[in-house]
């Protein structure tokens, strides 16, 4: 029975390199959390039409994974033919705006698991103008690579090489918004990091990097997030840094 897991990410630098629309181009260290994962199973059953079981806070057509399905059927009558004879079920202990990527990550999880079941046959490269579609941090998760360098709007995903990092999380319970926080950071925390400073960067080993800097030199939105969300600042600790557009703290052991 086809079944994975589905990891959580952290976001050891993240930095603002430009605008483009209504978006903002990142370079970032994306890093695979091995302690944090969700569930996903295909399993064998019939269903009249798509059936995604899981503990989830929207509906089905919100969902990341039903996102993925209505682009992926577009490529093949074996995936709707599939989804007759099988239903999804995600097992999520990856927290929702978290900054985790929990999201993303079944979306990219589940659109891996149906190019191999259905035999679709398709390049990383070609998922990954699937995974455009769902979200900015979905490429990340086709590559599976334990780090990476992430830039463009997402889209541009390098590997990198340096050990596996053991990661502790805290999430407080404090649901943060990415738009209100990429808008509050717009408005009044604008800068831009130059490609100099960012090619330094991409050749520094997470922990280096992590031991030289603060929180928010490593993360241009954790002052935006703790102007919205002020209670962020209480769970501000010496070695602990955010991820994304949060509200996970973590720490690198
Ligand atoms: C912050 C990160 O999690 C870093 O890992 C990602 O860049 C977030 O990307 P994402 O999950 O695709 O973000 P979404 O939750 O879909 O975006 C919500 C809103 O955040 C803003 N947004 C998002 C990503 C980005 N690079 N620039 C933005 O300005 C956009 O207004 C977008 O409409
Ligand atoms: N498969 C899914 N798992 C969790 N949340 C999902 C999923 N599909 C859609 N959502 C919705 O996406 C929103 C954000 O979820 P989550 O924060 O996990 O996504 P993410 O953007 O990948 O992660 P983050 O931005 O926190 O790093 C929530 O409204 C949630 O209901």
């Amino acid at each position: 029975m086809p079944i994975r897991k589905s990891y959580a990410k952290v976001n050891i630098f993240l930095k603002i390199v430009g605008k483009r629309d209504n978006y903002h181009e990142l370079a970032s260290r994306f890093v695979r959390v091995y302690s944090l994962y969700d569930i996903i199973e295909f399993k064998k059953e019939k269903c009249t039409k798509f059936t995604l079981e899981g503990n989830f806070s929207c509906d089905i057509k919100r969902n990341t994974v039903y996102k993925a399905y209505e682009l992926l059927k577009e490529y093949s009558s074996k995936v709707d033919e599939y989804f007759n004879n099988h239903k999804v079920i995600i097992e999520k202990n990856i927290p929702e705006f978290a900054g985790l990527g929990g999201g993303s990550s079944n979306a990219a999880t589940f659109i891996l698991m149906v190019n191999e079941e259905c035999n679709l046959k398709m390049s990383k490269e070609d998922l990954c103008k699937i995974a455009l579609k769902i979200g900015a941090d979905v490429p990340f998760f086709i590559y599976e690579y334990n780090s990476a360098n992430v830039s463009g709007i997402g889209e541009i995903v390098e590997k990198f090489e340096e050990e596996i990092l053991d990661i502790e999380l805290i999430t407080p319970n404090i649901k943060c918004d990415t738009g209100e926080i990429f808008k509050k950071f717009r408005d009044e925390f604008y800068t831009e990091i130059n490609q100099e400073k960012v090619f330094k960067l991409f050749k520094e080993k997470s922990k280096d990097f992590l031991s030289k800097s603060s929180i928010s030199v490593a993360n241009d939105l954790y002052k935006p997030a703790k102007i919205i969300y002020k209670d962020l600042k209480n769970y501000e600790k010496k070695q602990w840094f955010f991820s994304g557009t949060g509200s996970t703290f973590f720490k690198v052991k």
